[in-house]
């Protein structure tokens, strides 16, 4: 009985390594660095005027296409994946599922909604009560998946929230939303850590819920005092997977960092001032530099720019080469958004070729003012 069943784990554990590896070799294929798009679809709240033309199509026979109607003419992108305005929470989850997996096996993961203001951010990464986003279901799965390897495995998951406010910290799950600094790590290894961050172990996916609501009551809470604060801010989910291989001991460590972007519209055109100027000019250079540090890690370049920002400073060890990201740029189909559809596009647009460029694309591809977030005279 006990040879029957040490043959039957020792089977088992093979087809544990064989999935893993196909895996692995799954999301290799689809590229480190993906760029999907996110279409929204026309609510009845945005029609501010009766009958507005929807400039943005998708194509049914090509799933990396989507055409811009603007001024009479169409502008075709291709990038990693474009979901139709029809797309299910689940269907974009799927795409996303694969990199939740990698975290686990000791990857660090960076997961962005970006694009303009109401275009669909928070709905794609937190979702509603009855239809979660992709931060929930990235947890069960990740709980799934732990359920299914407790045999040869152990797992704790830790989970710390923040938010990225004009260029300060401050802790989501504390009571006062502390502010913090991110700093070198004084035990000699190089690695950043943020002192006085509150990190909760969670246990089961019940726990989970709790700890994210309490974030977004709090990020609400603390941007009642700013008006539409929280579109402002960056939030930022972050897990920790610590995993001990039950049969040798030998252990990883993977991350996964959910952000939701502040909104990415050009504030300067309806000439912004005092602190919303100032607001802008954050958001601006940090979406700046993070399309930067994307750009850099896709063309492979040498010098990697994560200190730019708090955003990409604070996410350097999950951006680093070896890491795997996906960016969700979400658009409005509404011909009144246009103009920051087109510029979001372009964006994601040129990070997505940049894979593509000659090895000596470290000097073209700085991003050009045209592909900007934002258009303003900081850079
Ligand atoms: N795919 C979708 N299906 C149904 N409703 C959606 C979808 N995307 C967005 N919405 C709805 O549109 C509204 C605006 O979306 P959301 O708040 O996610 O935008 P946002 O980009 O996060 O905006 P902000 O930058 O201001 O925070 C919300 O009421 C949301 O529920």
């Amino acid at each position: 009985m006990s040879e029957a069943n040490k043959d039957l784990m020792e089977k088992y554990m093979k087809e544990v390594a064989l999935r893993r590896k196909y895996h692995e070799q799954l999301v290799e294929l689809k590229g480190n660095i993906r760029v999907l798009c996110r279409v929204k679809p026309v609510l009845k709240e945005d029609q501010q005027e009766e009958g507005q033309a929807v400039v943005v199509t998708t194509d049914p026979n090509n799933e990396s296409a989507l055409s811009v109607i603007n001024k009479g003419k169409a502008r075709a992108f291709e990038l990693d994946k474009v979901f139709h305005p029809q797309a299910t929470q689940e269907e974009v989850f799927q795409e996303i599922g694969p990199l939740v997996t990698s975290c686990i096996d000791g990857y660090h993961v960076c997961i962005f909604a970006y694009g303009q203001t109401g275009s669909g951010k928070t709905y794609t990464m937190e979702g509603s009560v009855e239809n979660p986003g992709i931060n929930q279901r990235a947890l069960k799965h990740l709980f799934n998946e732990i359920e299914e390897r407790k045999d040869m495995w152990s797992y704790t998951v830790n989970v710390s929230s923040v938010e990225i406010y004009n260029e300060l910290l401050r802790d989501l799950l504390s009571k006062d939303g502390e502010k913090l600094d991110i700093k070198i790590n004084p035990d000699g290894t190089g690695q950043l850590h943020v002192p006085g961050l509150r990190v909760t172990e969670v246990k089961g996916f019940q726990h989970i819920k709790k700890v994210l609501a309490k974030a977004r009551r709090n990020r609400i809470t603390f941007g009642t005092k700013m008006n539409q604060h929280s579109s402002r801010s960056h939030a930022l989910l972050c897990i920790t997977v610590h995993g001990t291989d039950l049969a040798n001991g030998s252990k990883t460590t993977g991350k996964l960092n959910l952000v939701d972007l502040a909104g990415s519209e050009r504030v300067w055109k309806s000439g912004a001032e005092g602190e919303r100027l100032k607001e802008a000019q954050n958001i601006n250079r940090s979406l700046l530099a993070l399309g930067d540090v994307i750009q850099a890690l896709r063309g492979n370049q040498t010098h990697i720019p994560f200190r730019n920002s708090r955003l990409t400073y604070l996410l350097q060890d999950s951006l680093g080469k070896g890491n795997k990201t996906a960016m969700v740029v979400q658009v409005s189909a509404l011909e009144s958004n246009v103009g920051e559809t087109l510029c979001s596009l372009k964006f994601a647009q040129k990070v997505c070729r940049v894979e593509l460029g000659p090895a000596h694309v470290t000097i073209s591809f700085r991003m050009t003012r045209d592909a900007m977030p934002y258009k303003t005279s900081q850079r």
